[in-house]
């Protein structure tokens, strides 16, 4: 049998008061959908934490509503603060006197956490360990900078990133924070360290990611995307199944008899033709002497493919993924659509099965550039090129395609679950 990640006296404390200014969204991040069926990234972080004695979440005063009608019953939810550390305080405060020996801090933008370096930390605070926090060491070389120019080489060698969860002894984790008080610290562990606990570094891991900017959420969708698919040959080659990301609503492949499952969807774009040099199809520019308009990039037939997808997910379009009203997909690129749908379909046990793109406009000629598109498409679904067709028709100058006033594209994939 599985030893548990938790022993009995563990609390997780995971904050998620913050606004999310620098990700510029209105909604903040923690709220946001992330991997399959409706789960957002608070969910993630606070399953990463299931089997603990006691959950205790931190909202936004804002937030209190929804947190209630989400997770009312499940966690202790607490009213944040103006900071990260406040809010820290205020989640650690309903822990003291509990019965709770050791307290878990973590970040709930930190929603692709592997269990093993939560494991890390509670192994270290287990085998006595007073605080216990991960950690990834430096790789890179580090400059520090001035006006745009390399100032100086920093040394490397002893430097860390540091991550949560943050383990302590409750009763050393809640006397720091209070002897803090006007004391802005960067993180627990630097309260912790200020009373003259020593912390042990344990292993932290790159997708233990903290969202944080735009295009953060595509790295995570990347990571879950990932874990899924290794979960899936785990599964296959006999091993344990792994950890997560099966959709609780059922609506993922339905692999357990073993059958093949098979979807398809199909997506239709249009954009209209503007002033311009170039347009973006299917991710490769091609020279024309005139631009298509759009919000994003206006990749009209890497649209069409995405919609595919999502239809084939029954997941609505890219509107609903990428609202056109978000400032922050204005002129995107749009391979980060279509990455989200293949990470989609991936965290849901669906791989691409075939993807067919068609073209429909006068000009410019498509031929020619097809072998390119074909390779941008199949790079960016990480499936051979074998399995993508792009290819283009004229209406015999019918229509707003045949007078030029804009391009069509019709996409039809498949996704395939189950059985290999
Ligand atoms: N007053 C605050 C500020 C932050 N946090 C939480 O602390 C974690 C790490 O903070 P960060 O990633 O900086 O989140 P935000 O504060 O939301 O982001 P930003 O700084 O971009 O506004 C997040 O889970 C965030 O919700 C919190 O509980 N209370
Ligand atoms: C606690 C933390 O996640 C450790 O890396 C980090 O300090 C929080 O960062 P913030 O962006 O300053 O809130």
């Amino acid at each position: 049998m599985q030893k548990p990640l938790f022993p009995p006296g563990f609390a997780a404390l995971i904050v998620a008061a913050g606004r999310g200014q620098r990700m510029g969204h209105p909604e903040p991040k923690q709220w946001h959908d992330l991997g399959a069926n409706g789960r957002t990234v608070l969910d993630h972080a606070i399953d990463s934490f299931a089997g603990a004695e006691r959950t205790v979440v931190v909202l936004h005063a804002e937030d209190m509503v929804r947190g209630v009608e989400r997770f009312g019953g499940r966690v202790t939810l607490v009213t944040g603060g103006a900071t990260r550390q406040d809010s820290v305080l205020a989640g650690l405060s309903v822990l003291e006197g509990s019965g709770i020996g050791y307290v878990l801090i973590h970040d709930a933008a930190r929603a692709t956490c592997p269990p093993e370096v939560i494991a890390g930390v509670v192994d270290a605070l287990s085998a006595g360990a007073d605080a216990a926090a991960p950690g990834v060491a430096v790789s890179d070389a580090l400059w520090r900078g001035h006006q745009g120019q390399v100032a100086g080489t920093v040394p490397r060698a002893e430097l860390f990133r540091a991550q949560t969860p943050q383990g302590f002894r409750l009763n050393i984790a809640l006397a720091a924070h209070r002897a803090a008080a006007r004391h802005t610290a960067a993180d627990d562990v630097e309260l912790v360290r200020a009373m003259g606990t020593p912390v042990t570094i344990t292993a932290g891991s790159d997708d233990n990611l903290k969202i944080t900017r735009p295009g953060d959420f595509n790295r995570a969708e990347r990571i879950l995307a990932a874990r899924r698919i290794a979960a899936d040959h785990a599964a296959s080659d006999g091993g344990t199944q792994a950890t997560d990301t099966t959709p609780a609503d059922g609506r993922g492949a339905d692999t357990k008899d073993g059958a093949m499952d098979v979807r398809l969807g199909n997506g239709f774009d249009v954009h209209a033709f503007g002033p311009g040099d170039h347009v973006t199809l299917c991710g490769v520019r091609v020279e024309h002497d005139k631009g298509l308009v759009g919000h994003s990039d206006a990749d009209v037939g890497m649209h069409a493919l995405t919609d595919a997808i999502y239809g084939a997910l029954a997941m609505g379009d890219i509107g609903r993924h990428f609202p056109p009203s978000d400032p922050q997909w204005k002129g995107a690129d749009s391979a980060i659509f279509l990455r989200h749908a293949v990470g989609l379909a991936a965290s849901r046990g669906l791989r691409i099965g075939n993807a067919d793109v068609t073209l429909i406009c006068e000009r410019p000629k498509i031929t020619p550039h097809a072998p390119a598109m074909i390779a941008a498409l199949a790079e960016i679904m990480s499936v051979t090129p074998d399995r993508i067709s792009v290819k283009a028709t004229t209406t015999e100058r019918l229509g707003f395609a045949g007078r030029s006033e804009g391009i069509a594209a019709l996409a039809t994939c498949t996704l395939i679950g189950g059985d290999r």
